[in-house]
């Protein structure tokens, strides 16, 4: 049976497609500007194919935190309203999409802090895996854990060479939720799946798209941009309603899943990130991180060294 929270959801759709008027779409098209929810998203619609851009601006590497994830839902709900023709997700970074869950939120979580956090992300998964408007991710950089998690959420994924993606968690001592794993069921073939999640693996551009992970690899983000909005064009042609509803049926399993069982959710969360071993497990990955970051400059230079020593032996 469709929850009542999904039946209202879909005849919303059905409202915002057939009564609302152009002149929702109007003030859409009036706006080419670029919209900020407390700069941490940016919003840029284009006037001509009424496409948003929405950009992931969190630096240094997009790690999904409640202020963060609080604006993005907030952007999904506009986009909604404002019957968006199509989101375009990206990343202001040059080199990371997201890094998925900023750690910081769940090593030695404040409480009350931590149930706004993890239900901001339930909000985001549902409103983004089962938005109205079509979605595409222009994957501009590594897509970690919950950044791979938003990237599988879009319909189409275009991704630049040489970066990597997957959901890593058990390389983290941590098991992804059951939702996380139900939308890489929807993307890649189940027993790939299976491994992939077992594994904690991170697969490479190539070997992502060999594997279905992502659908096409772009030069550079605006060719990313670009191919996402060929993507998007597609759906010109086809009737609003018919395509949402289609999209929405395809995934109302795993959405009606988390949408009867948030408290659950939330409760099997709070009992992963107070296990010592977890805890244990997310402080030695923050140490990592942090000394990772530290050492760049020492390996960068050990790099140049090399490169160096490399061209002389060349030339003798
Ligand atoms: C318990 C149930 C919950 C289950 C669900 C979990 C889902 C998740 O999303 S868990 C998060 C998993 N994320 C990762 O494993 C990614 C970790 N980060 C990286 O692998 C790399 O940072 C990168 C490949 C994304 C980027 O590498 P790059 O060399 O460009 O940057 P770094 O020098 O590594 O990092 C810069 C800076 O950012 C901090 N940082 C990186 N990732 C995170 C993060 N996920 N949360 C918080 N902070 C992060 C890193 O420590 C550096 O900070 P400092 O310069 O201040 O040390």
């Amino acid at each position: 049976m469709l929850s009542s929270k999904f039946i209202h959801a879909f005849t919303r759709q059905i409202y915002h497609t057939n009564l609302i008027t152009s002149a929702t779409f109007n003030v859409i098209k009036k706006h080419n500007s670029t919209h900020t929810k407390n700069d941490l998203v940016l919003v840029d619609v284009n006037d001509k194919t009424g496409f948003s851009i929405v950009t992931l601006n969190r630096p240094p590497v997009n790690s999904l935190n409640l202020e963060l994830l609080s604006a993005f839902s907030s952007v999904l709900d506009d986009l909604h309203k404002n019957n968006s023709r199509g989101m375009i997700l990206t990343s202001s970074s040059s080199t990371v999409f997201s890094a998925g869950l900023d750690i910081n939120e769940l090593y030695k979580p404040d409480m009350d802090r931590v149930r706004k956090f993890w239900t901001s992300l339930q909000d985001c998964w549902i409103k983004l895996y089962g938005s109205s408007f079509p979605t595409a991710a222009a994957i501009n950089g590594h897509a970690p854990a919950g950044g791979c998690l938003f990237a599988m959420c879009c319909e189409y994924r275009v991704m630049l060479p040489k970066y990597t993606i997957g959901l890593n968690e058990t390389q983290l001592g941590i098991v992804a939720p059951t939702w996380f794993m139900a939308t890489m069921k929807n993307t890649i073939p189940l027993r790939q799946a299976e491994l992939a999640l077992t594994l904690g693996k991170m697969f490479k551009t190539d070997d992502a798209l060999k594997l279905g992970l992502i659908d096409e690899i772009a030069e550079n983000k605006e060719d990313a941009i670009h191919k996402c909005e060929i993507f998007l064009k597609k759906y010109q042609k086809i009737p609003q309603t018919a395509r949402a509803l289609t999209k929405q049926s395809y995934r109302k399993n795993d959405i009606m899943e988390l949408e009867n069982n948030r408290e659950a959710d939330l409760q099997l969360f709070f009992l992963a990130i107070s296990d010592p071993r977890v805890q244990s497990s997310l402080g030695k990955y923050v140490a990592f991180l942090k000394l990772k970051s530290r050492m760049k400059p020492i390996l960068e230079a050990v790099k140049f060294l090399k490169g160096i020593f490399k061209s002389k032996k060349k030339k003798n």
